[in-house]
């Protein structure tokens, strides 16, 4: 007979997998706090604080029954806190959150007034065991620890003090032999301290996350900058050597036709000693734009191969196109001088092309395109052998 329930194997535990959730579990748990992600999180918390506003409205039944609440104002509280929690549910769980108030889609801070005016309300409410007020304020503002800034924070701490405050005045003024001012006056410094320290540690908390946050942005770029640093050319911002080799790799072997052709600028070392080696530099960099710009961009690629050599990749291109291309390019490059130097300064180049045959090693390839430009160099330059 199976199992009613899947069994975590024991190399699931180990690894660290989390157990399998039972079908209709998974079913309940997407009925009650909707698909996975972020809204869900938003969900779980809401219902955690109706959680606690159905065992809030428990304490103020037994504050009933023990003779310490009357039943009438209870109720109306019971029935305004469980309805605003309950609403407030719903309000996410529909996703109405986001479109009602897409800046802020948890309402954190809306949450919190409700609870926080609610939690006062019930010192009017509670009589002589009005002294947990202090208390259920305090976690009402915990709530925030972990979302508000620094100035929510004050403002939260502020508006339970205010609310408290103004209950406490009122209910001493009707109720003076229940609720006399020597006894406010304890709670209400009480109050101020509780709420106060709540309120630094919060606002030192939300300081303290900005500071992981804004290191954590710092990380980010600076891993983009490393990953930057690692896979590009420094001086002509194409793809160094080492991500040519990936991409190579990447294309498997024997998944011709894929063209190789490696470039290599004529006389470049006369360029450096007339013109001078920022000059130099210059002309690497337009060779780059126009090889940039004259090849496909979705599937070929240039990059840097060292020094004043470059290699394309043609996938899905037969030798007689590269060369064709090569030639297109080379072409380009003549009509277009490096601007601004004097006199005019028309670069071109020799290139080897070699094709990826069948299963063959495309290093094999790489050498054979390399031999091609040699020949091609041998026999004049600035012309096109095929490997
Ligand atoms: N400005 C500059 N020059 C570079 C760079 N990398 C390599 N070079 C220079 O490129 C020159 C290449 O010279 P050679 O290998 O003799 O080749 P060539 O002068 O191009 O001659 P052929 O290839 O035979 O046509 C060397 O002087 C290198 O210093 C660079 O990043 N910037």
């Amino acid at each position: 007979m199976s199992e009613p329930f899947p069994v975590p194997s024991s190399s699931a535990v180990v690894a660290g997998v989390p157990p399998p959730v039972h079908p209709v579990l998974q079913a309940l748990m997407r009925l009650v706090l909707g698909p996975a992600g972020r809204q869900r999180v938003r969900v779980s918390q809401t219902l955690l604080s109706l959680g606690v506003f159905l065992l809030f409205a428990l304490i103020l039944q037994m504050a009933v029954l023990l003779g310490l609440a009357a039943a009438d104002r209870a109720f109306t509280l019971t029935a305004f806190s469980l309805s605003t929690a309950g609403g407030l549910y719903l309000l996410i769980r529909s996703g109405w959150n986001e479109v009602l108030h897409p800046p802020e889609p948890s309402l954190t801070l809306v949450q919190m007034v409700c609870a926080i005016t609610e939690v006062c309300w019930a010192y009017a409410v509670l009589g002589e065991a009005r002294g947990v007020v202090v208390v259920m304020l305090i976690v009402v503002l915990t709530f925030g620890m972990f979302v508000l800034r620094p100035g929510q924070a004050r403002a939260m701490a502020l508006l339970a003090g205010l609310e408290l405050a103004v209950v406490m005045v009122l209910c001493n003024r009707s109720e003076p032999q229940r609720y006399p001012a020597e006894v406010e006056i304890i709670h209400a410094g009480i109050a101020v301290l509780a709420l106060g320290a709540v309120a630094i540690l919060t606002i030192r908390f939300g300081r303290l996350r900005r500071r992981l946050s804004d290191q954590r942005e710092e990380l980010r770029q600076a891993l983009a900058r490393i990953h930057e640093m690692a896979t590009r050319d420094e001086l002509t911002g194409l793809p160094n050597r080492r991500t040519l080799r990936e991409r190579i790799g990447q294309f498997g072997a024997g998944q011709a036709p894929l063209s190789v052709a490696l470039i290599d600028i004529d006389h470049f070392k006369r360029i450096n000693d007339e013109h001078g080696h920022p000059i130099g530099d210059r002309a690497l960099c337009h060779f780059a734009r126009l090889a940039e710009d004259e090849l496909r961009g979705s599937t070929d690629i240039v990059g840097r191969w060292g020094g004043e050599e470059f290699l394309l990749l043609l996938p899905e291109t037969r030798p007689e196109q590269a060369h064709a291309c090569v030639d297109r390019l080379r072409r380009r490059l003549m009509r277009h001088p490096l601007p601004g130097v004097s006199p005019v300064l028309v670069m071109s180049f020799s290139a080897g092309i070699g094709e990826c045959r069948g299963a063959e090693d495309l290093d094999a390839v790489i050498e054979r395109a390399d031999q091609a430009m040699y020949r091609a160099k041998q026999a004049g330059r600035g012309r096109t052998e095929l490997g």
